[in-house]
């Protein structure tokens, strides 16, 4: 597991792209056969991916770091099936997902298996650290919630889906949910803002591989942009922005922990601030 330590604002100045890179940006996080894990120290999320091969099931270890006896016994989890699909067994309970299907682990799961049921397999991560045990669910996407938001004359159209929040399943932490594009829009997150009780990951996904999406983090008045390819994601520490603009359309996860589960918490800001 990569250990990745906390920023404070003052330092992103210092850095290089490469090493812009190598604090926020979560490259090759899905390695066919494997499971990929990064601890982020803030708000100590830990982020991956898992791609299980057909026939070879990956049971979710936990790193030397965790000092624990099994991954969840502090931690929940969340699973998105980013694609084709699969199954997550835990402690002997099989769920089946289809793409953008969401399940949520509660503390105390002592054997997390993903299997693939086809090919494309692929599981996104993210876990944060909890104080108590709620139940595992699967939140399949037509029961998220949904919303449509943003605007086609200014390239913004989208939707979005909370698998993940503050009036459906319980969790200790995480907030998550699935923000698609429509053809034709390519701003995210727009207006943009920070929301500094809560750290949150966005995961890129839908991109075809001759495309990019340019994601800008940093605080506003002074913006730092990360060229994101499909299946990356990027650490954004409760202090900076996050949105990007996409060569096409494109899907997202954001997941969020922290202080609070209030998604609507969010200090906006004018696109007249950035920069
Ligand atoms: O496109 C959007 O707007 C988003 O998806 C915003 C994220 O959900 C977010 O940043 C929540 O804090
Ligand atoms: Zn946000």
């Amino acid at each position: 597991m990569q250990i990745r330590h906390a920023t404070h604002p003052d330092d992103l100045a210092l850095l290089d792209s490469a090493e812009l890179k190598d604090r926020f940006l979560l490259g090759d996080l899905f390695v066919p056969g494997e499971a990929s894990l990064v601890y982020s120290h803030h708000d100590r999320m830990i982020l991956g991916g898992a791609v299980p091969l057909e026939g070879a099931p990956i049971t979710l270890e936990a790193p030397d770091d965790l000092r624990a006896e099994y991954f969840l016994e502090r931690r929940e989890l969340a699973a998105v099936a980013v694609g084709a699909g699969g199954a997550i067994t835990v402690d002997g309970t099989r769920f089946e997902l289809a793409n953008k299907d969401v399940l949520y682990v509660g503390r105390g799961a002592r054997e997390v298996v993903f299997e693939a049921t086809g090919p494309d397999s692929a599981f996104f991560l993210a876990s944060a650290t909890s104080h108590t045990s709620f139940p595992t669910t699967l939140v399949p996407l037509a029961e998220a919630l949904t919303s449509e938001t943003g605007d086609k004359a200014t390239a913004n159209e989208r939707t979005v889906y909370k698998h993940l929040h503050d009036e459906g399943v319980r969790t200790s932490q995480l907030v998550l949910g699935i923000t698609a594009l429509k053809p034709g829009s390519v701003w995210n997150s727009m207006p943009p803002h920070t929301h500094d009780r809560r750290t949150e990951v966005y995961l890129y996904m839908d991109l075809p591989e001759e495309h990019r999406v340019q994601h800008f983090m940093g605080e506003p008045s002074d913006l730092r942009p990360l060229a994101m390819k499909n299946r990356d994601g990027v650490i954004s520490p409760s202090w900076s922005v996050h949105f990007g603009a996409g060569s096409t359309n494109y899907s997202f996860v954001w997941v969020m922990a922290g202080e609070n589960q209030s998604f609507a918490d969010m200090d906006q800001l004018a696109v007249t601030q950035l920069g």
